[in-house]
């Protein structure tokens, strides 16, 4: 059996190894010559599949090991008989931690002693965006949440909560994580238009990590050169991987669309997706992401009483994810005409250092407040008291 596989998939060997002889090709130049031998084909977000990819190909199961599904034809797979599988919620965690971090290094920029304070509007409240709400929640943050397809479902559980796009972009802090629609009832592209942007202000924070089209990126860089612009964090871009020089150097923090970056939520993915093989083939599941996660280079920690109680937060949180270092490496890798910004954003990607999420750091406290206590859980440590 032949796996092609977009190379960026880690521990391809590990999962797929015997279950076939697995060719490597880069995810974002793979072509219909690339598949038309292969009985699966594995990708990632940055290859289209569909027709043209795979007509006149063998190719019988289709995996991503991404939670979107935007690049993937579901339909013309479905008319072919062709199975597919994507990884819903793989890296999850990895976005909330993501957002985390921005919180708080927006918080400290505004001078605010608690960031709890802070109000924060969550659009899309899917595997992502409940788990932000949840941790925002049990940290003690005002948190309002916007999904109309879920608001629309009688029996959801939170039916009650959903607020409109416009009341939850009044929150000091509003986070995108929907995925990118173009047909749906409710769809997404474009979502945030010049108007949404319009009604933002200088005191608000607009954070995108769930697909760069979401937001009308020319609205936004326009709006950006108005006097009382939001601030912004852009994950993910309108359009990549040639993303706009001067809209960089317009937001306040860019990264590369490595919100859901952490090691654990790439290795997950793979482990979704070869745990659907497996069922698709009739296999045996035998193996599980944890066997394959190494030991972090940084493993533990330890605050006395005597810190200071929100630093303590602070420094462990920004030790395991600070994203002003991929925001660094961006400003310094993109340049050049538009192929060199595409393939600078590209290695910026595939060359990814390793991070950790924060389950993986014990934490020793010692003398520290219960609530202390309670926040180091939500966010996800493993604590030692
Ligand atoms: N930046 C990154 O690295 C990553 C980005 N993503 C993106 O985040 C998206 C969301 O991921 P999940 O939460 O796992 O997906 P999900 O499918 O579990 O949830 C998406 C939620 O968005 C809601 N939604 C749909 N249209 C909406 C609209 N017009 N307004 C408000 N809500 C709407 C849906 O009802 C659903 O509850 C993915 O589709 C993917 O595109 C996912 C992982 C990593
Ligand atoms: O899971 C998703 O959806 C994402 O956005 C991925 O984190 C994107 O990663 P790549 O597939 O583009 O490597």
């Amino acid at each position: 059996m032949l796996i092609v596989a977009d190379e960026n998939i880690p521990l391809l060997d590990s999962f797929f190894g015997d279950i076939g002889e697995i060719r490597r090709v880069p995810g974002r130049t793979m072509s219909a010559e690339d598949v038309r031998d292969a009985d699966v084909l594995l990708v990632r977000s940055v290859t289209r599949v569909g027709a043209e990819l795979l007509e006149g190909s063998r190719v019988r199961f289709v995996g991503t090991s991404t939670i979107g599904t935007d690049h993937i034809d579901q339909d013309w797979l479905k008319d072919r008989g062709i199975a597919f599988s994507a990884a819903p919620g793989c890296n999850a965690n990895s976005v909330a931690e993501y957002v985390l971090s921005v919180l708080l290094l927006h918080a400290e920029r505004q001078g605010l002693d608690d960031w709890t304070n802070l109000s924060v509007g969550i659009v899309g409240v899917g595997n992502v965006g409940k788990k932000v709400a949840h941790k925002l929640e049990r940290l003690g943050f005002d948190v309002h949440l916007c999904d109309p397809p879920r608001s629309e479902d009688p029996g959801d559980q939170d039916a009650e909560r959903f607020e409109s796009l416009s009341d939850v972009l009044k929150c000091d802090v509003v986070s995108l994580h929907t995925p990118l629609t173009r047909d749906a009832r409710h769809a997404t592209w474009h979502m945030i238009g010049s108007a949404e942007l319009a009604g933002l202000n200088a005191s608000q924070l607009l954070i995108s990590a769930g697909r760069g089209e979401v937001i009308d990126c020319t609205a936004l860089s326009e709006r950006l050169d108005q006097a009382g612009a939001p601030v912004v964090a852009l994950d993910v871009w309108e359009p990549e991987p040639a993303i706009e020089p001067e809209l960089l150097t317009k937001v306040w923090l860019a990264t590369p669309h490595i919100a859901g970056y952490s090691l654990e939520g790439k290795v997950q993915g793979t482990e979704i997706v070869y745990q659907a093989l497996s069922r698709f083939l009739g296999l045996p599941v035998r193996k599980k992401s944890g066997q394959f996660l190494p030991e972090p280079a940084l493993n533990k920690v330890s605050f006395t009483s005597s810190a200071d109680e929100g630093d303590a937060l602070r420094v462990a949180l920004l030790s395991c994810y600070d994203p002003r270092r991929d925001d660094a490496r961006m400003r310094a890798a993109i340049k050049g005409n538009a192929k060199e910004r595409a393939e600078a954003f590209d290695l910026l990607r595939r060359d990814y250092p390793v991070r950790r999420e924060c389950s993986s750091l014990k934490v020793q406290l010692k003398g520290t407040s219960k609530s202390l206590q309670d926040s180091f859980r939500t966010i996800g440590f493993k604590l030692k008291i």
